[in-house]
């Protein structure tokens, strides 16, 4: 089983949501965590079970990274808003960092998000 974590910010949700959906098959084989309203609107748009975190501002990011740390996290999908100050911007820079640290692999836009769930499906269908 594989366990993937997703993560985004509001204005990058829809996306988010129209990402999974579109790859649910391989979505919904995979042990899924998110932070509170990403979880959310994961579970009642697409239908998928995920285990939800706090949401980012209060904690959510941190707690998500404790999972990485504790190597319970195999990839990231974090949409991050790039155009938009977050009060909680240290917490989404120590997620990434933690990522960087663990060497987990971790997607903040959709084009790469694309790659990444790509590698996810090659990994379930058994590749190296
Ligand atoms: O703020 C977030 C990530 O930094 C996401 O939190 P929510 O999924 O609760 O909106």
């Amino acid at each position: 089983m594989l366990n993937v974590a997703l993560i985004a910010h509001d204005n990058k949700k829809l996306d988010l949501a129209m990402f999974v959906k579109e790859w649910k098959s391989v979505f919904e084989k995979c042990k899924l965590y998110a932070t509170k309203s990403t979880g959310k609107i994961i579970e009642q748009k697409i239908g998928l079970k995920v285990t939800k975190l706090e949401s980012g501002p209060y904690g959510g990011d941190l707690q998500i990274g404790s999972l990485i740390v504790n190597g319970e996290i195999d990839f990231v999908i974090f949409l991050r808003d790039p155009l938009t100050a977050q009060p909680h911007e240290p917490d989404v820079s120590a997620l990434l960092r933690v990522c960087d640290v663990h060497n987990i692999p971790l997607a903040t836009n959709l084009a790469t998000a694309e790659g990444l769930v790509l590698e996810i499906k090659r990994k379930l269908e058994g590749g190296e």
